[in-house]
């Protein structure tokens, strides 16, 4: 019986590839579960299934086995309880509609007075700081301000869970600092849910309150790690922590034993 604050709950998620040229075992067997206002981090070798389960979770997807609940209910298809932020902003924004356009479009779906609408849109542009570009088009803004765009979309929406597929893999190393730095406070001062899958290990620890090391195809989940870094975090002091470092030096070690295939967890020195 899950605990009733559980959120999401993956229990046995295997997925099977099936295709003239062969099967292909993405998922081999996932199980996890996470509470309501977490933030998760997903990370695993290249290849290893992290697309393929996030899209099983949102319901893009549907398994070859087990189950994916979201609030005690089975996820089998796109669920309004849900939003995903994928890390081609370039694709996932409308060039035709303006910032506050795109932002509004999934709202359009919900029972909302027009006020009501302009409110979350509204709301949404200010947490990402964007307030002042929404009447801009997305081509008039750089690759950071698309995806926060993008983010914008996603709180407007109003999900119990956000769902970011390496969502600042395409940005400058600056951008994505300020980027994940909006995501934590996000989390912080909206209580978020949050799964966040990223190759980047050290993405992972700043981010994350739990990072899941996959293994390697087919998955299954080799870590569950609790990240105790203090829960105020800012890019400098948080990455000059020695916790930082044995946190992210885990992981990395963690990520090499799967790709050898040898996904046993080593002790954490504290
Ligand atoms: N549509 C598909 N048909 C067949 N095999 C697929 C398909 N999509 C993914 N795969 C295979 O499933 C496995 C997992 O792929 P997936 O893209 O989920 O991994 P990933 O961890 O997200 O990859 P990356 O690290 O490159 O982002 C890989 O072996 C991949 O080749």
């Amino acid at each position: 019986m899950p605990d009733r604050s559980t959120l999401l709950r993956v229990e046995s998620l295997r997925k099977v590839y099936e295709s003239t040229t062969g099967d292909v075992e993405a998922i081999g067997d996932v199980s996890f579960t996470m509470n309501a206002g977490e933030l998760v981090c997903i990370v695993g070798p290249s290849g290893c299934g992290k697309t393929t389960l996030l899209k099983c979770l949102a319901g893009l997807l549907r398994p070859t086995g087990g189950l994916v609940e979201m609030d005690g209910s089975p996820v089998t298809g796109p669920s309004p309880a849900m939003a995903v932020v994928f890390q081609e902003y370039g694709r996932s924004l409308y060039p035709w509609l303006t910032v506050r356009g795109n932002v509004e479009l999934p709202l359009r779906h919900k029972k909302l007075s027009r006020a009501e609408r302009e409110k979350l849109v509204t709301d949404a542009l200010e947490a990402v700081g964007l307030a002042h570009a929404m009447r801009s088009h997305p081509w008039q803004l750089s690759g950071g301000m698309q995806q926060r765009v993008a983010i914008a979309r996603a709180i407007a929406y109003q999900p119990e869970l956000m769902i970011m597929d390496e969502p600042f893999a395409a940005v400058d190393a600056q951008t994505r600092a300020d980027l994940e730095d909006l995501v934590r406070e996000l989390h912080a001062t909206r209580g978020m849910s949050i799964v966040f899958v990223t190759h980047d290990i050290d993405e992972s620890v700043y981010l994350g309150q739990r990072v899941l090391v996959l293994s390697k195809s087919p998955t299954w989940v080799q870590e569950d790690l609790a990240i105790d870094l203090p829960p105020e975090r800012d890019q400098i002091t948080t990455r000059a922590l020695p916790r930082f470092t044995a946190l992210r030096t885990h992981v990395y070690d963690q990520i090499q034993r799967a790709k050898r295939g040898q996904g046993v967890a080593p002790p954490l020195a504290r």
